[in-house]
């Protein structure tokens, strides 16, 4: 996993004159799995904007993997070049985005939600092949959405919703899926194998996943890296109380429960500068 799919060097993004990312520096290498955590309003979502190219970052750049540079080497016998470049398309990414970003209310079934994910291998006009539709099949088996193929959008519960939407993120085999928060509504038995998919998903596909769940999160990936306003890397997941209350300003304990460790924030005055999730409620 040695490989850089991203590199984002001293990137800095806001919204008209606020800075909200300053000064972010990170490497994304092939087949890597990072966790995003960091505190609301952090600046979390905002990176993923100007990864997949939602957002200009008004400093900095960032380079993205193109196979095809390397290879073209490879085949001339010519010199390794970089085959970093700030063409985002040389980079097939899939992304699933935050729940709460989707209009329900759109007219599309799961079928078509999955095929869509699949937009950029065809032309505006011309229609889906048997082969599309054979993939979007095998898409909705993995997802457990059988039966619900013509079923509007609307008309599912949040849960299901998640995994159309996780379906259309990885339909067309990308190297790199980005998930905003993907288990908020998922129910507990899907949420097991949603990891479970995701490690699967793994093999031959980075991820990277933003979530508030930092004791899950700590569970699956392999790095993380936590955001708040600037961006503190670990390649690891053996991060410290200590590193998680710097970054988060706020006090974390990490507690063994079960199978599953979970957070609790010790006892704190909640405001001035803290960023834990109940000062937002
Ligand atoms: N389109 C926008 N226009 C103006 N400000 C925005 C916009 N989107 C986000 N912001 C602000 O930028 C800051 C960072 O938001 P962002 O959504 O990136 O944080 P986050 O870490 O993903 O938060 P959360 O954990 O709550 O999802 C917040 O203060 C937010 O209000």
């Amino acid at each position: 996993m040695n490989t850089p799919l991203i590199e984002i060097k001293n990137l800095s993004a806001g919204y008209e004159s606020r800075t909200v990312l300053r000064d972010v520096n990170l490497t994304v290498y092939d087949r890597d799995f990072l966790g995003i955590i960091g505190p609301n309003g952090g600046g979390k979502t905002t990176l993923i904007k100007c990864i997949l190219g939602l957002l200009k970052p008004t400093a900095g750049e960032i380079l993205y993997s193109d196979k095809r540079l390397a290879m073209s080497d490879k085949q001339e016998g010519t010199a390794q070049r970089s085959s970093l470049t700030t063409n985002r398309s040389s980079l097939k990414m899939g992304y699933l985005p935050q729940y709460n970003s989707i209009d329900r209310k759109f007219p599309i079934t799961v079928e078509e939600v999955i095929l869509s994910g699949l937009s950029s291998q065809k032309s505006l006009i011309s229609h889906f092949t048997a082969s599309h539709r054979e993939k979007a099949r095998q898409v909705i088996a993995r997802m457990g959405l059988e039966g619900l193929e013509e079923r509007a959008i609307g008309a599912l519960s949040g849960g299901q919703l998640q995994r159309a939407l996780l379906g259309r993120a990885i339909i067309s085999d990308p190297e790199l899926v980005v998930l905003d928060e993907p288990s908020t509504y998922i129910d507990k038995r899907f949420e097991a194998r949603l990891y479970e998919l995701l490690a699967e998903i793994n093999h031959d596909c980075a991820i990277i996943l933003v979530s508030h769940d930092i004791g899950t999160v700590l569970q699956q990936v392999k790095s993380i890296a936590c955001v708040n306003e600037t961006l503190d890397y670990h390649p690891d997941t053996g991060v410290s109380e200590e590193w998680l209350e710097r970054n988060f300003n706020c006090p974390i304990e990490l507690l063994g429960h079960g199978a599953l460790p979970h957070r609790i924030l010790a006892e704190h005055k909640h405001g001035e500068g803290c960023g834990c999730c109940h000062c937002e409620e």
